[in-house]
Formats: structure tokens, sequence, C-alpha cells
């Protein structure tokens, strides 16, 4: 194994100092050091991040390798800083047995590029009706702990409760996709002044927040931990403020596109922009900005969700929703917060791998933690070209923007994953 010396590295914002990175582990962090048998990467003007871990990608293996496989997703999340990412359950077959999970979770093993922490479906077929095997998958070499229909809401609240309850055994987790499915019959973008002016079937944000409502009260009443996958409407926060204050065990990420667009992106009709939830409001995104600051949201979740050009780039009501995120999260987080790095690990490393129960992740370099690293050149600005990135898709809603930062490497264990802003792999 290859020893890594990291020179005149800023760790977390701190002043800069030399990393060591030996067998896995961070050896030795100070000024002055010196490992004559050490790779030097040239630290000047980088921060060191721990890992960042995604709570929420769609890998599309297995059904649909065409738009991402295991390894691609990989590739596409370790080029974005990622060392962890947990898996959606919603592939073809549904992840909602042992077998399925197992599969995931050892194509991520033979890929060797992030930490791939397969999620279960709740439902059968996340059909909604049956609770899947949840202990099997739970028993599993998979080890699941977070459950999630996403794609769907656990709509029917008898079935979010017996989940809810079911995991509380092994504490686990219910990732709840909140959307009312009455209220959004036919939707096409969120319901407000452009939906109107579009004549396109809106997406109330009142589907979400009724859900989330109603399932921070199911999670009070059974004691169990929810997690609320993309929250996109200021109504939402509230909601998870008041719950949060009552100590309801509740946890809730944001995407980066919910962070940066607004509705006014559908009038290119450009389907790149149709996403669930829908892009929102100014409103909304001043909302949800305010409420990652103040810790009510607690992650930045991508909600990776590659999608086949044929499924992309057609009519907009034919168009299936979702945006690519893995490999550009960090940059747009560094474009919304700023150079605030305790931040930035906090949201998008150490907090959703203590949600996950990642041990090994989320932790800063300090001597003797396992090397599952990222550095960024918070000053390098790069203009996004779909075709260049590593994902085998190309929805991305920020193609040909100059977004700030850019991932120069990252170590999972201790081994580079990415070096010079390359795959290794
Ligand atoms: N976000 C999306 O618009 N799509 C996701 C599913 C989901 O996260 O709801 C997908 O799997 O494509
Ligand atoms: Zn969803
Ligand atoms: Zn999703």
């Amino acid at each position: 194994m290859t020893a890594y010396l990291i020179t005149n590295v800023s760790v977390v914002g701190a002043e800069p100092t030399d990393l060591l990175i030996r067998d896995g582990v961070v050896a030795a962090v100070g000024s002055g050091l010196t490992a004559p048998d050490a790779t030097v990467v040239d630290g000047t003007g980088l921060v060191a991040l721990p890992g960042l871990v995604d709570l929420h990608t769609h890998l599309r293996e297995p059904g649909r390798e065409d738009a991402e496989t295991v390894e691609s997703g990989s590739r596409a999340a370790a080029l974005g800083g990622y060392t962890a990412v947990c898996a959606m359950a919603n592939t073809s077959p549904v992840a909602d047995t042992a077998g399925v999970v197992e599969q995931v979770w050892r194509l991520g093993r033979e890929a060797n590029l992030v930490d791939v922490q397969p999620i279960g479906a709740v439902t059968v077929g996340l059909a909604g009706e049956q609770l899947a095997e949840l202990g099997a998958m739970a028993d599993s070499a998979a080890r699941v702990r977070i459950f999630s229909d996403d794609g769907h809401c656990v709509a029917d609240p008898k079935l979010m409760r017996r989940a809810l309850e079911y995991v509380k055994a092994f504490d686990g987790i219910i990732a709840q996709h909140a959307e009312e499915p009455r209220l959004t019959e036919g939707a096409q973008m969120h319901e407000g002044e452009v939906s109107t002016r579009l004549g396109l079937i809106g997406w109330p944000a009142v589907a979400e927040e009724a859900i989330i409502a109603r399932d921070v009260l199911l999670a009070e009443h059974v004691g169990s931990r929810l997690h609320v996958c993309h929250v996109s409407t200021a109504g939402s926060v509230e909601v998870l403020r008041q719950a949060k204050a009552r100590g309801v065990r509740v946890t809730a990420e944001v995407t980066p596109h919910h962070l940066l667009l607004t509705d006014v992106k559908a009038e290119t009709y450009d389907p790149v922009y149709k996403v669930n939830p829908p892009l929102r409001t100014a409103t909304d995104v001043a909302a949800l900005r305010a409420a990652l600051a103040d810790g009510v949201i607690d992650v930045i979740a991508t909600d990776h969700a590659p999608h086949a050009v044929e499924d992309k780039e057609c009519e907009w009501a034919y168009a299936r929703p979702g945006m690519l995120g893995l490999e550009t999260a960090l940059s747009i987080a560094l474009d919304v917060l700023g150079p605030e790095w305790d931040l930035i690990a906090e949201r998008m490393s150490r907090t959703p791998a203590r949600i996950a129960g990642l041990t090994g992740h989320g932790v800063d370099p300090a001597p003797g933690v396992p090397a599952n690293l990222t550095l960024i050149d918070p000053a390098a600005r790069r203009t996004i070209e779909p075709t260049e990135l590593a994902s085998r898709s190309r929805n991305t809603p920020y193609a040909r923007m100059t977004l700030p930062g850019r991932i120069v490497a990252t170590f999972l264990r201790g081994e580079p994953t990415v070096l010079d802003g390359k795959a290794v792999k």
C-alpha cells in the first residue's frame, strides 16, 4: 500500500498543515512531516474535508444499466468528493429482498470507489401495499438500516406506522418521499404563478407538507426515526422546525438543486428541469437555505437521478423526473453557502454518516482515523460539460454553467480514487 503525504493543506478551513496517510488511516497530522517512501501531494491552497456522504443516490443497477451502474455512479461520486453513498431501492427488480440489496452491496465492493450502502424498499415492489422483508434486509450482508420507497410515497398511514414500528427494533430509519399522491395527480411542476402561466398541472406545496406533518406525528407516536427526503418548501421547513422543537426523532435533507434553482426554469420547457419534488419558488429557496444554516435541515443529499437520453430529451410531459447531482453537489454547496467549511463538512459528511450509521465516514482527518477524505480547490472554477461527466447519463441542470470549486483528490481508506481531478480507475 502506498503512503501519501499531503503537504500544506487546510483541514476543514484551519491553518495549513501536512497529512500523512499510511495503511488506510491518517497516520500523522502536523507541519513539516517527512516520509521518504510517501507520494507527495501538494495541498497548497486546498481544503481537506472528511469524505462526503450521500444519503440519497440512484444508481439504476439492477435494471437500467444504460442510465447508470453501481460502478459508473460510484466513479461519479468519487469525482464529486464522496466516499460513501446510500443507494435508493427503486431499481428493477426493486431492492425489496435480501438478495437484491446484497447484490448492490457486492457490486459496490467490487467497484471499490466509494462505500455503497443499499437502502431497502419499505413495501414489496414499491407498491405501497405490503411491507417488504425489512428484517431480512437488515440481517443481510448489506446490513440495511434505512428503508425507503423513494420515487413513491408510503401514502397509507397504517403501513407507514407499521414500518416505523418495525425498524425501531434495530434503530432503523424510514426515509419518506413526501408526496400525497391524490394531490399530485398529473402534476408536471410546482403549482403556482408559473404553472398557471404555462398551463401545466401543478404539484402544490401542501402535497409535501401534509405528508411530513402526518409522518412526524406518526414518528412521535411510535418513538421511531423518520428521515424526510428532498424537502422543498418553506412550509415543510416550519413543520419540521416545530417537530424538532418537540423532540421528534426526525431528520431532513435538501438537494443542491432545491437550494439553487426555481420553477422559473420550467419556462424553458427543457425537461432537464423536471424533477420530483419540483423546483419551487425563490421564497422556498430562501427558507431552505436558512433551514440548512440553522440545522432544521440536517444534510445536503444529492438525489442523483440519472436518466437515459430517450427518457429526458423528449416532450416535458413524457420526460422522467430527476437530475444528476453527485459531480456538482460540492460546487453548488460552495456557491450557496460560501467557504463555510465546517458547515459544509457537517451537512455533507459528518451528519449524513451519523444518520446512516456509517462508521469510519464523516470523521475529520486526525491521527488514527480511517483515511476517507477529499481535497478541494476552492479557488478553481469549472464549466460543466455534460459529456465530460463520469455518469452514464447527461441530465445535469448545470450544463455550461461555471461553478466554483474543484475536487482535486479523494481517498477511500487511504487509497486514492481521484488524483489530479481524475478518476484513478
Ligand atoms: N427525484 C426524482 O425526480 N426522481 C427520482 C425519484 C425520486 O427521488 O423521487 C428517480 O428515481 O428518478
Ligand atoms: Zn423522491
Ligand atoms: Zn430520489
